[in-house]
């Protein structure tokens, strides 16, 4: 679904390369976190696959699609392919959540009566039906991130793109986000998500890509936020230095966790054990708080 090939990204003022000689392929329907540390080139990664920077060499795929030779007529095409969700949620303030949403699918063109229908649709799997008529100064950060991920996923496209989605938010609704982000993906929907959250990144146990100074250094199947640095030569063998709680595949198609054994690794949420609440439960590995989904 997604394919680096030895992609460099200078920018203009820069001293040395945002990204590096990165190579990598996310598959159709993984969940994918990107760590490192801040400048590390976590967004600009991010705002290579949107086509908001284009690489200075190697080449970036999406979706089968060379985004570097995508005319720029076709770049919103790209962008129903791929949403969006960011840390400081980009929602529009004079308009209303359904708005927010609704303005999504306007923008690709999708018919008034199918935007009509499929707003509520929207705003129910996020859990904020009751809310489609306020404003997002009138909403939790929390919930303005629910508006944010229902406007990237209601065009339903086939990736999600997340830049440290629970950056502004506490433990618990971190958790609550988090969950709707793994519901995504268990819908079909392939996810890479920018995160700075160890809590998370620890308790889910997918796949971790992590940059460092814009070089790839790590590329674990299901790493933490800090497992020691795997070489990326796939002869010598992964030493997380970790052991795992549970059956690794069992959960997920990429290996998800069950939630047994898992709660402690966000306990200090206060929400640890509370596992099974919500409609995805089983499939995160992170204790459900609130039944945002299904
Ligand atoms: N528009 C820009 N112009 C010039 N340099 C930039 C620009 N955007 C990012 N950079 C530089 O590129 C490098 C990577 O930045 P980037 O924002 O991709 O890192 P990041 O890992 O996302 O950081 P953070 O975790 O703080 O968001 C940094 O050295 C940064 O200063």
């Amino acid at each position: 679904m997604i394919v680096l090939d030895a992609v460099s990204k200078w920018y203009p003022s820069g001293i040395r390369p945002a990204l590096s000689d990165v190579s990598a392929e996310i598959g159709a329907g993984e969940f994918v976190f990107l760590v490192g540390p801040s400048g590390s080139g976590k967004s600009t990664l991010l705002r290579l696959l949107l086509r908001e920077e284009r690489a200075s060499s190697g080449q970036v795929v999406v979706a089968g699609q060379d985004v570097a030779r995508i005319p720029d007529r076709r770049v919103p095409r790209l962008r129903r392919t791929v949403g969006c969700v960011f840390q400081d949620y980009r929602l529009l303030p004079n308009r209303t959540v359904a708005a927010n949403v609704a303005f999504a699918l306007d923008v690709i063109g999708r018919p008034r009566h199918v935007v009509r229908s499929i707003v509520p649709e929207a705003l129910e799997l996020v859990g904020l039906g009751e809310k489609a008529q306020s404003y997002p100064d009138e909403l939790s950060g929390g919930e303005q991130q629910r508006v944010a991920i229902a406007r990237a996923f209601v065009g339903r496209p086939r990736v999600l793109l997340a830049d440290e989605p629970t950056g502004n938010l506490d433990p618990t609704t971190s958790i609550e986000i988090m969950h709707l982000l793994d519901a995504i993906h268990q819908a079909g929907t392939t996810v890479l998500m920018a995160t700075h959250n160890a809590a998370l990144v620890d308790a889910m146990r997918r796949r971790v890509l992590e940059l460092s100074d814009g070089t790839l250094v790590r590329d674990e199947a299901r790493g933490g936020y800090d497992t020691a640095p795997v070489p990326l030569a796939p002869s010598i063998p992964t030493q997380s230095g970790r052991e795992l709680p549970w059956s690794p595949g069992a959960g997920g198609p990429s290996g998800a966790a069950g939630p047994a054994g898992v709660s402690g690794a966000v306990g200090a949420s206060g929400t640890a054990g509370a596992s099974g609440a919500a409609g995805v439960s089983g499939a995160s590995g992170v204790p459900a708080s609130r039944g945002a989904v299904g």
